[in-house]
């Protein structure tokens, strides 16, 4: 088999990118990193793989790759690239499902607990030194037991956080996709409902459905006011599905008691943004998946991807379009 050209444009353990150099010439050019733009622009012309995440890979990029084949993401979410056009290209779109998702809903459901019982905020108070005496009502949180977990998405992720709120913290479910899927639960835990109903019943409201052009904005002013008065919500999904603007004002008046989110529509999140110092936001920089254990498994999975469609053979998990609805 001949050796191909492979850009790498997002760091790989070491033993990872051997697996791809000992197959194939490599460069590596994370245009993210100052300095390194150029040469990732440079390499496009003769790239047949890449591999990397966290960048778009937009008309312009494939504008100056004509002799790609193969892309693979090191993440589950497909929102960098545009999958049809790619699709209609004949480049190979790779990902990552199923690898994260349990870690993914351990950090959705910590920004839940964290949320609920103020853990951030209260861990700012011991540090600023203000605990001088029992913390009275205005600093107590409020139980995440027994309350309803709704979920908007309820794919991999948000079944495996179902399963979390259901049988660990006795939550009644709702959960919300566009095409019916059983709970996976115990008859009774978990119930499939409209929009509509998860965001009036639900105490939390969890994103974790992908960022599409049905999706973007889903979460308004409307959605924000139809929602129960000192609502959570929580975005581990993508920034640009709810609307930055109300959810500050719902923030602002009253409508949620909190946002716990891992995600926003600019990435990293710009120092002037009022969601970085709101006191009722929690704000974690995109960690869904990040634990040692599990980026490790993404990309030695985007590897396998990437050696095996240049190879001709089948990937692990390639993007085929959905059919129409
Ligand atoms: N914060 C982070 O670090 C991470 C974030 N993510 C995000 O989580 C997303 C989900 O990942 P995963 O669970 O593996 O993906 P899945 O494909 O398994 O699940 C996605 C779910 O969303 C539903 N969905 C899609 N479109 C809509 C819609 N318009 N309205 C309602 N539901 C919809 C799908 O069902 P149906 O199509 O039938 O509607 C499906 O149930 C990723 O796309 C990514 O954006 C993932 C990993 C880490
Ligand atoms: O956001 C992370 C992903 O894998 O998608």
């Amino acid at each position: 088999m001949s050796r191909r050209q492979v850009l790498v444009y997002r760091q790989l353990p070491p033993d990872q990118l051997a697996r791809i150099q000992q197959e194939h010439d490599v460069v590596i050019a994370n245009p993210r990193v100052a300095g390194q733009k150029d040469a990732f622009l440079k390499a496009l012309p003769t790239a047949e793989g890449m591999i990397g995440s966290s960048y778009p890979i937009d008309e312009e990029v494939l504008t100056l790759a004509p002799r790609l084949e193969v892309i693979s993401s090191i993440s589950v979410g497909l929102d960098q690239f545009s999958p049809d056009a790619l699709h209609r290209r004949g480049i190979t779109l790779c990902h990552t499902p199923g690898v994260l998702t349990e870690t993914v809903a351990d950090l959705l459901f910590a920004m839940v607990l964290a949320t609920s019982r103020r853990v951030a905020e209260l861990d700012r108070y011991v540090r600023e030194g203000q605990w001088n005496r029992s913390v009275g009502e205005d600093l107590y949180g409020w139980d995440v037991h027994g309350k309803t977990m709704g979920i908007l998405g309820y794919g991999r992720i948000g079944q495996a956080l179902a399963h979390r709120a259901a049988l660990g913290f006795n939550m009644p479910v709702l959960y919300h996709t566009r095409t019916p899927v059983p709970s996976g639960l115990p008859e009774g835990r978990a119930q499939p409902v409209t929009l509509r109903e998860v965001l009036m019943q639900s105490d939390f409201i969890v994103l974790v459905l992908p960022l599409t052009e049905q999706t973007r904005g889903l979460i308004g002013p409307q959605e924000f006011a139809l929602m129960k008065p000192g609502a959570i919500l929580i975005n581990g999904a993508r920034g640009p599905i709810v609307q930055e603007a109300a959810l500050l004002q719902a923030l602002e008046h009253g409508q949620l008691r909190a946002a716990g989110l891992d995600v926003f529509d600019i990435e990293p999140l710009p120092v002037d943004s009022l969601l970085r110092t709101h006191p009722k936001v929690l704000a974690l920089p995109h960690v869904g998946s990040a634990t040692h254990e599990t980026r490790r498994a993404m990309c030695e999975m985007a590897t396998t991807n990437l050696l095996l469609a240049l190879q001709g053979k089948q990937p692990l998990a390639a993007y085929s379009p959905a059919p129409a609805r």
